[in-house]
């Protein structure tokens, strides 16, 4: 993490006031929450949606932070206190980040994409973690907050960062890119995630082709090679670009692709069509297995021994909620994949479910998925309708979209099969009745739904 004089900061963060008195202050790290302040961090302030951070400053100092920003249009900062003046906090957190990130001799990988974001983030710092001192977005610090904390994390020996970039507008892509400068850039997939902002896929590819602006020179760009939005536009104007390609995907017109592709109960086997070689992951989804291939093309590219690559992979560590396999309390497996859904994220598990054997009775308990914008009520009903009963046995559906998805899937199930709730305990209470030792429980829906909750009912005793 950042450790520098408070005169250095003051200079980084753009500082407006005298700072003398206290310029040879040290500096170590950086926190936006008084409530986990680290010893000579520098606290942050932030002005939020209950509080503003300023009325902690004090606190903070209290507790053991070195020094504090303070944004001047605030009243009152504290006197005799190490305080930075700035224009504002937010611009100075991100400021101190590029210039901080600009210090070291570091290479950047950036990741972004509709689905597979921080699944990719987690596969590639392990696959570079063989060869490198890396340093990676925790869980999802993806945004204009986020991923300048991530910056600032960084050591001095910090070889190679791996910094998720998320957003949900135009322009926020771009902001990210500009700060990291990244040399490598991952496009995971162009889903249906922030349909509702960017209004069109077109929107979207757009919005996330942003990752390209703050690319350096001789930068590469990898990307889901499927996708024609992001293939038209990428292998356009070749001779003008300042950047190399490479695609990934299903398809034999990319540059790597799988081959042989075997699916375990929790582990998938795959190999390259440029190395016959098994590689295994210990996640499922033939998604899954594209992740795993952008991150192994991004770690050929800065130079990863072949050799190393499943050393790598088999030291994913990966966030949470990520079609993670849990144990039931009644012999059953339960697939946490609870923590965001779209059409394409939600087709995925379900078809990897579908694809499953040895397992009794196979469960999908399904919850709305939000940010869809104005058709988001067919494309609940439209994933419920190509739900196909001779692969998925029964059907829970939790929330007002939730249950769309119940009606299209009655298209093709039995009524008895089909469930539809706008009620937790109460779906809790039924799916109990079905579930059996041996069989499959698939739990899946938008962040904002909690349907982690369901697979901790199932999978635990509180
Ligand atoms: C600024 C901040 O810290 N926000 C967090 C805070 O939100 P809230 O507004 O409720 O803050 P408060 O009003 O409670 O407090 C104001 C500040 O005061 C501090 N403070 C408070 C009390 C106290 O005793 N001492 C204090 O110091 C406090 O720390 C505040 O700074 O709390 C929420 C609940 O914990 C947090 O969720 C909120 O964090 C915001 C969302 C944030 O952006 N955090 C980043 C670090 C981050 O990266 N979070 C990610 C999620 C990012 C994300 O959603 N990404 C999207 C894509 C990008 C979308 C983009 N358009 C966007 O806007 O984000 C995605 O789909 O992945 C994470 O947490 O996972
Ligand atoms: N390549 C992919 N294609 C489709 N779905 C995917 C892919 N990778 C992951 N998913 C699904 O998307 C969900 C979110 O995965 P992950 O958190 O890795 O993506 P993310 O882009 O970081 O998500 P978010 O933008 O919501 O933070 C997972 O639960 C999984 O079901
Ligand atoms: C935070 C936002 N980008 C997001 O992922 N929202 C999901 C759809 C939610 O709120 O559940």
């Amino acid at each position: 993490m950042i450790k520098r004089t408070l005169a250095q900061v003051h200079e980084m963060a753009g500082g407006l006031n005298d700072i003398s008195a206290f310029q040879s202050v040290e500096v170590t790290g950086v926190s936006i929450d008084s409530r986990s302040i680290g010893a000579g961090n520098l606290f942050i302030p932030f002005k939020g949606e209950n509080v503003d951070g300023h009325q902690y400053v004090e606190r903070a100092i209290s507790q053991g932070a070195a020094a504090s920003l303070w944004q001047k249009d605030v009243p009152n900062p504290p006197a005799g206190q190490p305080i930075i003046l700035v224009e504002n906090t937010l611009q100075a957190l991100q400021q101190l980040a590029k210039n901080y990130r600009d210090q070291l001799s570091l290479k950047i990988v950036g990741i972004t994409g509709s689905n597979g974001k921080t699944t990719t983030k987690d596969m590639t710092a392990s696959l570079l973690g063989t060869t490198y001192k890396v340093h990676k977005t925790n869980g999802n610090f993806n945004n204009h907050i986020g991923l300048p904390l991530t910056m600032l994390g960084m050591d001095e020996e910090t070889e190679i960062a791996v910094l998720e970039m998320g957003m949900s507008g135009r322009g926020e892509i771009e902001l990210l890119s500009k700060l990291a400068r990244p040399n490598v850039v991952i496009i995971t997939n162009i889903g249906e995630a922030h349909l509702l902002d960017l209004g069109s896929r077109e929107g979207i590819a757009q919005a996330k082709l942003e990752i390209i602006s703050g690319l350096q020179a001789g930068g590469t760009v990898i990307y889901h090679g499927d996708e024609p939005l992001l293939r038209d536009k990428l292998e356009s104007s070749v001779e003008e670009r300042h950047f190399q390609t490479i695609s990934f995907g299903k398809g034999e017109n990319n540059d790597i692709y799988p081959v042989n592709i075997q699916t375990g109960q929790d582990h998938t086997v795959f190999s390259l069509n440029d190395n016959k070689e098994e590689f295994t992951i210990s996640v499922l989804g033939t998604h899954n297995v594209l992740n795993a291939i952008a991150a192994i093309a991004a770690a050929r590219t800065l130079d990863v021994e072949e050799t190393k690559l499943q050393d790598g992979l088999n030291n994913i560590q990966l966030t949470s909620m990520r079609m993670e396999m849990v144990e039931g309390l009644n012999g059953e497996k339960i697939i946490n994949d609870a923590y965001n859904a779209s059409p394409t994220s939600m087709k995925a598990a379900i078809d990897l479910v579908g694809e499953l054997t040895g397992f009794g009775n196979k469960i999908a308990v399904l919850a709305d998925m939000l940010e869809l914008g104005p058709e988001e009520e067919q494309f609940h009903y439209k994933l419920g309708e190509e739900i196909n009963p001779a692969q998925i046995n029964k059907v829970f559906t939790f929330g007002r979209l939730g249950r769309l998805i119940a009606e299209g899937a009655k298209n093709h199930f039995s009524a008895e099969n089909v469930f539809a709730f706008n009620d937790k305990g109460e779906l809790v209470e039924e799916l109990k009745k079905h579930v059996s030792s041996g069989d499959l429980v698939l739990v899946k829906g938008s962040r904002g739904m909690k349907l982690e909750e369901v697979a901790h009912k199932l999978s635990s005793q509180s």
